[in-house]
Order: C-alpha cells, then structure tokens, then sequence
C-alpha cells in the first residue's frame, strides 16, 4: 500500500465540494450566535451532538435536511468567506493544489441573502487562497433540483452578471437526484449557455439515480463532466462512451458510505472504471459532514484498494489535472509537479 506521505504530497485537485458542506460545528455554532439565529429544536443544539449525528445518515434526503438547516447560519458576506476560507486553510496542509467548488445560491436567497453578497464573500476567499496559499480555484454555482426551474432560471439570471465576467466559472445541479430527472433543467441550461458560450457545465447524476441520468446530462445538459457518476457501471455503452469521449466522474468516496450509497468504500467500483479507461477523480462532497476532507479520502481509498501503486494513484491524479477547468498553463505547471512526486517516491 502506498503511504500517506505520497497521497499528500500528490498535487490533488478536487471538482466536488459543496462549500455549504465545510460547515464545521465548531463554526456553525458560533456563527449562529453571532446572527442571533435559533436553531430548531430538532436540530442538535451542541458541537457534541452534532459531531455524533453526522456520523451516519439514512440516505441522501436525510443528509439534505440536516444540511439545508446547517445553512441557515450564513447570513453576512464575512460569514461566507469564513467559511471558504476555514476549507482552503485546512485542505492546504492536506496538499491540495486546485479547487473547483460549488455553492448553492438558491439556499441563500429564499432567505433573502442576495446572491451578490454570497458570491462576493466566496470570491474574496478564492482570491486570498490563490495568493496566500497557492490554491487556484474555480466557482460553480448549482441549481437546487428539488426547486421549480423556473425558480432556478430566476437565479441564472440574478447570477448573469458574475457568469458574464466568468466569475462563475461553471453551472452544477444537485440536490434530491431521484424525483428530480434531468431533463427538468434543459432550458435552464441552455439559459446559462447563452449567457456565456466558455461556461462549464456539469449536473450531479447516478449518485442514487440511475445511469439514464448520467446519459441524459451529457446529451440534454450539454454536460461535459458529471458528478458521483458511480451508477453508470450499470450501463455498458455508456461506461464506453465516457471512455471515448474521457468525461470525467467526480467521485466521493467517504460522502457514498455515509450516505449508505455503498457500504464499504471497497464496494465503489473504481477498479471497474481504471480498467474501462474512465476518467475519475476523488474528492470530499461535504467534508464537514462526511468525516474527511481530500486526503482523507485518498487515504481510504488507499486502504482499501491496497494494490494500487505509485503508478496507478499517478493516473488517478494525472486524470484528476487534465479533467479540471483550470487553463494549459497551470495544468503543465501541476502535471510537472505529479512527475517529480513520483520520481522521488520511485528512487526512494
Ligand atoms: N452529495 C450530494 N448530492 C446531492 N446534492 C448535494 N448537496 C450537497 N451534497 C450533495
Ligand atoms: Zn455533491
């Protein structure tokens, strides 16, 4: 098995990460107190407490509701760089070199926080990592499914300012997969599409959904990345069509078994995906609430596919560079760094 010391000196790259879902308890509670916000009464109402129920969900809608709560504390436009600020700190010393990070606007502005302050509080903090800590990063915002699309179109176009200028680098949808098809948010696609022809896009599907939506995302979204992607195994034309055209599963190996997609990491079926020539990188979804952040995922992967060596987790993380949304310069300058990674564990 490889060591940790390789993992986390590996240039990693995440592609999925709510940052709605770094919320530490340790920065929700004080958060709440400094806006006055009550918690619910069914809500836990300490660090202890909360520590104990983000141990284990029922499925991802008993996640989503202890999440959507957690949110409520965010109110002012510090508040939401604390909070991306607290995560790139942290996944600093874990070795991450790049981000790409979602947020949920809708989750803010149906409590009337505008999507301005929201964004502007994530930017500064993408802005401070970039030039205190090196991490490059790119914002994504999604669309909540379980929302009207229309209520969804409504928040493209509050956010056409910021995806015109490319601050808001990519479109994602996530939230409830099941009821919620893909082919719901066709014209809210094709919207941000013609907001900015260079928007990347991208849709949570085959989480708990099934292989149809990973398909449809690509043909109906226009998707050129898909998010979890895992149950897509199922379907073997499509396991050689994202082959073919190397669109890359964004997979969250800690956040499948607290979500019980899986019971044991071991059961993901990533051997199935080296060996299919797809494309995926690993990454922490919620980390706050799932028990680990980046390296802690690899780590467990590790743990649990102990054959794979150097030369496997360098794909693994060579996949990860050349799926990101960063530009060819910072890919080279990082696919440089994978090389000399691997060098030195090699001769060691
Ligand atoms: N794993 C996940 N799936 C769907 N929506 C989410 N929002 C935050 N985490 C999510
Ligand atoms: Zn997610």
């Amino acid at each position: 098995m490889v060591s940790r010391e390789f993992l986390q000196e590996l240039p990693k790259c995440e592609h999925h990460l709510h940052l709605e879902g770094t919320l530490e308890p340790d920065l929700l509670f004080p958060l709440a107190k400094r806006n006055g916000i009550t918690l619910p009464a069914e809500f836990p109402q300490s660090v202890a407490e909360l520590e104990a129920k983000y141990c284990q969900f029922r499925d991802l809608q008993d996640f989503l509701d202890y999440y959507y709560i957690g949110t409520n504390v965010l109110i002012e436009e510090q508040d939401f760089f604390d909070l991306a600020w607290a995560y790139f700190q942290r996944v600093h010393q874990q070795g991450l070199v790049h981000a790409e990070v979602f947020y949920d606007p809708q989750s803010h502005t149906t409590r009337s926080i505008p999507l301005e302050r929201v964004t502007r509080g994530f930017q500064r903090a993408c802005e401070r990592a970039e030039k205190e800590l090196g991490i490059t990063s790119k914002l994504i915002m999604c669309l909540l499914r379980h929302m009207e699309p229309e209520h969804c179109a409504e928040t493209i176009e509050q956010a056409r300012p910021f995806i015109e200028q490319g601050i808001i680098h990519g479109l994602g949808l996530d939230s409830a997969e099941k009821p919620f098809p893909p082919e719901l948010f066709v014209e809210c696609y094709e919207k941000a599409r013609s907001i900015n022809g260079d928007l990347k896009l991208t849709a949570h599907a085959g989480e708990e959904g099934p292989a149809r939506y990973v398909s449809d995302s690509l043909d109906l979204l226009q998707a050129s990345r898909i998010d979890h992607g895992i149950n897509s195994v199922h379907d073997d034309e499509l396991m050689q069509r994202l082959a073919r055209e190397q669109v890359m599963l964004t997979v969250c190996p800690l956040s499948n078994v607290k979500l019980q997609v899986v019971q044991r990491v071991a059961q993901l079926p990533l051997q199935k995906l080296l060996d299919s020539n797809v494309p995926f990188s690993l990454n922490s979804d919620d980390p706050a609430y799932f028990g680990g952040y980046i390296l802690d995922n690899y780590a467990k992967v590790a743990e649990e596919f102990p054959q794979w060596d150097h030369a496997v987790w360098a794909r693994i993380c060579r996949h990860s560079i050349e799926g990101s949304w960063c530009d060819d310069k910072r890919k080279t300058e990082l696919l440089q760094r994978l090389q000399s990674v691997v060098q030195k564990h090699a001769s060691a």
